[in-house]
């Protein structure tokens, strides 16, 4: 089965504690206040005008069985019923908007918050965690931790009024009737108490169940072609289908807990209105109390009762809201490895933060990276002087570059091994091997991975003390399989210079070779190319994304293997078109073709992570046994 490139997170050990989670909620709580103050003060005001409806009871029966009643009298109190009905339709509406919706904003925020803690991670996040786990972090544990800031808090506050009232109103009318209708109170506490633990655990595997569905779905409707091509529709679907087994299992095991929950609330509601019909009955026949109190009575322990079922509902919302608020907590408290994180407007993102993260066992430990580098009254002044520096005179430099990726499948098995050399304006080819660290070396230029001090400069200094985006910044990086946002040809060439004109846009095209193909298509420029670009071929895809690269205009061009689904004329083409465009530049190639490393100032060789051969292409041809043997297998296809 075509399956997940990496299993979603599983379900942590490790809960963060309670107050660690509220914590995360507080701002929330702060910043509305004031609604929540009036929607609460509604909730409150409806409850109290329940609780007048069993006195109006009362007052009734107990007019009517002394005989006292008149029309006039019962239309007093029909007419009381009536305006407290409405009273409690008034306010009911008033608190719904005024706490769902802080609920919904909440949500709303929260939202807001993970896409931008997401958006400053690095790649090896990205490894960890599928963009179908975090499709499930960003709805059904959103929507499990409003429904318990929302109903949930409602429900709990309600049941929590509600009860007390009751309570005390019972206890005045009878403090013996009380005391039995509250005697089998004890065991509901007691179940709910145990199950709620199990159900913490539980809903944490129904989300991660969720998870692996989610990553699945979208991992085969990415690979759509490959399935049909290899006929695979059937085993897709089986193996979904299972999938989905596995998640009605995980479900299955919550609703057992909630079954239970349910049930024994109720059981435990008519123990009490068992015993109260007994003894009440009793008491009335003795006279003890009214006839009019006991109807108040049993008004008063149904008010109850619904508070007891609440507390099964509430225990199972709050847990989810708090299984999902931990599984939130966790994504928010995953560092960049990078210490990155989106530079606030005026903030100078290239010195780093006084409080480094530090590394234990491969996790980053630290501040949470939401402040941005700062240096002191410095301002944008920095970043702009070291950008203006690089563009004059580029120059990167690797001092025996180590690098083991952080999740390789052998632990320690090192990607890169001291590489140095010194990248100045040109065009520098690189070739080796498959797996022999060509795309490592862009991936580390490009800042997509921590590299140890002392090993990468930019303009002499050290990566690590530069922010990521500053040095992304000098660098126009075209993937090999180039990433295209499903809107018009045009904004995506313009994605890094969204105000170029659209003779800028058509020079770059031009260069890229890619501007007689867009004047055929039915709307130019403004064709839109569906969904990653789906309705391109690999080769307009690959240039878009080298038009896309010129356009940015930037000190540093890489190039990863993206000219490979191109023929050899129009590979000749395009690159002559990069080469006009990148005078005082450094490129970087990585190709495995010969004619195209033939074009290049120097060729890099990488075997096994090492530096094998920095020589001109021809010094290669002539005394370098790999790359002799990759010309003759080349020149064999040709013939
Ligand atoms: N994200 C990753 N996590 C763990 N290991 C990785 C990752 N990416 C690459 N590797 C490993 O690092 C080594 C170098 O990979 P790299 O992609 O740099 O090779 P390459 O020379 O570009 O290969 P190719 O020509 O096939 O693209 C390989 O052993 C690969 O398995």
């Amino acid at each position: 089965m075509i399956s997940q490139e990496s299993e979603p997170s599983e379900p942590s050990q490790n809960k963060p504690s309670l107050a660690v989670l509220l914590a995360l909620l507080k701002p929330f709580y702060f910043q509305y206040r004031y609604r929540l103050l009036f929607g609460f003060l509604a909730l409150l005001a409806v409850d109290f005008l329940q609780l007048t409806i069993p006195l109006y009871l009362k007052q009734t029966v107990d007019i009517l069985k002394n005989g006292t009643a008149t029309s006039r009298e019962l239309l007093r109190i029909g007419g009381f019923l009536l305006l407290t009905a409405a009273g409690i339709m008034a306010l009911r509406f008033t608190w719904r908007v005024l706490i769902i919706g802080f609920s919904r904003r909440m949500e709303a925020h929260l939202r807001a918050r993970l896409f931008a803690h997401v958006l400053a991670m690095d790649k090896s996040f990205f490894d960890q965690h599928p963009p179908g786990d975090l499709m499930a972090h960003a709805s059904n544990d959103l929507s499990a931790v409003q429904m318990a800031v929302g109903m949930g808090m409602v429900a709990a506050a309600d049941a929590l009024v509600i009860s007390g009232a009751a309570l005390v109103l019972m206890l005045y009318i009878s403090p013996f009737l009380t005391l039995m209708a509250v005697l089998p109170l004890p065991l509901l506490g007691l179940s709910a108490w145990f199950l709620s633990d199990r159900l913490h655990t539980r809903f944490d595997q129904v989300q991660h169940s969720f998870g692996l569905i989610t990553e699945f779905a979208r991992n085969s409707m990415v690979a759509i072609r490959l399935i049909k091509s290899y006929t695979r529709e059937q085993q897709q679907a089986r193996a979904f289908g299972e999938l989905g087994e596995n998640y009605v299992a995980a479900n299955l095991k919550v609703a057992v807990v909630q079954g239970l929950l349910f049930p024994v609330a109720i059981l435990v509601g008519n123990l009490g209105m068992l015993l109260i019909l007994y003894y009440g009955g009793k008491l009335v026949i003795k006279e003890a109390i009214t006839l009019g109190d006991f109807v108040a009575f049993v008004h008063y322990l149904y008010m109850l009762i619904w508070p007891m079922m609440a507390v099964g509902w509430v225990t199972n919302i709050a847990q989810r809201g708090f299984t999902s608020l931990a599984r939130i907590h966790r994504l928010l408290a995953a560092r960049s490895r990078l210490e990155n994180s989106l530079p606030a407007v005026g903030a100078n993102p290239c010195v780093r933060p006084e409080h480094p993260l530090q590394y234990i066992n491969g996790q980053a430990q630290g501040p949470a990276p939401t402040v941005p580098y700062r240096k002191k009254g410095v301002g944008g002044e920095y970043y702009k002087e070291f950008s203006a520096r690089f563009r004059s005179d580029p120059v990167i430099s690797l001092r025996a570059l180590n690098f083991s990726y952080p999740h390789h499948h052998k632990a320690g098995a090192s990607s890169l091994t001291g590489i140095s050399l010194d990248l100045r304006p040109g065009i520098l080819g690189i070739a080796g091997r498959t797996g022999s660290g060509k795309s490592t070396v862009c991936r580390l230029l490009t800042r997509q991975y921590p590299v140890s001090e002392g090993m990468l400069f930019f303009a002499n200094q050290d990566v690590n003390s530069l922010a990521p985006a500053l040095i992304r910044e000098q660098i126009s990086y075209v993937s090999q399989n180039p990433v295209l946002f499903s809107s018009t040809i045009a904004e995506n060439i313009s994605l890094a210079v969204p105000d170029a004109s659209q003779e800028e846009i058509e020079a770059v095209a031009k260069l890229a070779g890619l501007h007689a193909d867009i004047i055929n298509m039915e709307n130019g420029y403004q064709t839109r190319v569906g969904e990653r670009g789906l309705r391109l071929s690999g080769g307009q895809k690959q240039r878009l994304a080298i038009a896309r690269a010129l356009l940015a205009d930037r000190p540093v061009l890489i190039i990863d293997d993206a000219l490979s689904a191109l023929d050899v004329e129009t590979e000749q083409q395009v690159f002559a078109g990069i080469r006009a465009r990148v005078t005082g530049k450094i490129v970087l190639i990585v190709s495995h073709r010969l004619k195209l490393l033939s074009g290049t100032d120097q060729v890099l060789l990488l075997d096994q992570g090492k530096a094998v051969a920095l020589e001109h292409h021809e010094h290669l041809l002539l005394h370098n046994d790999f790359y002799q043997a990759m010309a003759e297998k080349q020149q064999g296809r040709g013939r």
